[in-house]
């Protein structure tokens, strides 16, 4: 069986002194992956260079096993969420449907899909809302409407509960592992937060300096860093539960 998605060799130099560099990455369908990391270590350039925002180098990239026939058709399969919700100024409706309208989706699978995607994250009473004038948790929630609209073959999840306070993320961790339970849809997940990347995650990987030098059951990568660097990592973000879970 070939994996859902799988990257190979993927190159992408951004700074002086940084270069990303996956040798090997591949999830299966309906994997959540969190990725987690320290500050600078190459997160948002990964899921960038995922998203064909940035682009590798070098490298290949395969969907279900096909190198995908061009920029537009991969892009097409991939949804990106960022810490910053990024709503066009314009209702929540619009935020949600424009995407899906661009693809040339028939006007009743739109409506159906974005009813359904407001509904599903408790946000349909905000249809006619200007998206401007939004809380964070609710703009969040817009974002991920638009981006489960999509049905994404990949959903990429850039530090997205980072700007949220305690409550506002439980309620929304608590309702995207519904959302993951219920649809299969397989995501990547970048993170600083490593009990969230435990929490969230399936897999688990650990990146620093722009290479995932770790991945594994979450439990077993903190039960047995591989190395001094992911030891000393594990222990400085999270001293306590880490390493007695
Ligand atoms: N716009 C940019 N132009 C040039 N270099 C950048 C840019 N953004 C980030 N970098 C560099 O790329 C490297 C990786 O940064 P990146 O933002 O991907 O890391 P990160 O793990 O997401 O960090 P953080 O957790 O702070 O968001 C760093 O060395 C950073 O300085």
């Amino acid at each position: 069986m070939k994996p859902w998605f799988e990257v190979r060799d993927l190159y992408l130099p951004r700074a002086p002194h940084f270069t990303l560099h996956v040798e090997h990455l591949s999830l299966e369908r309906g994997e959540v992956l969190a990725i987690v990391g320290p500050n600078g270590c190459g997160k948002s350039t990964l899921l960038l260079a995922l998203a064909h925002i940035l682009k590798p180098v070098q490298g290949e990239i395969r969907l279900n096993g096909h190198l995908p026939a061009n920029d537009l058709a991969y892009r097409r399969q991939i949804a990106l969420v960022l810490q910053d919700a990024l709503l066009l100024n314009t209702s929540v409706w619009n935020n949600v449907t424009l995407g899906l309208r661009f693809r040339g989706l028939p006007r009743p699978e739109v409506r159906r899909r974005a009813e359904y995607w407001l509904e599903r994250l408790g946000i349909r009473h905000l249809a006619h809302w200007p998206a401007t004038k939004l809380s964070g948790g609710e703009a969040q929630r817009v974002s991920l409407a638009r981006a489960l609209a999509l049905e994404p073959a990949l959903l990429l999840l850039d530090e997205p509960f980072a700007a949220l306070d305690a409550p506002t993320r439980e309620r929304l961790y608590t309702d995207l592992q519904a959302i993951w339970r219920e649809t299969q849809t397989t995501t990547l997940l970048v993170t600083h937060d490593l009990e969230e990347a435990r929490r969230l995650g399936t897999r688990l990987g650990i990146m620093l300096a722009g290479r995932i030098v770790q991945m594994g059951a979450p439990e077993e990568v903190l039960a047995r860093a591989a190395g001094e660097q992911v030891g000393a990592y594990l222990k400085h973000s999270h001293p306590k539960r880490a390493f007695n879970p």
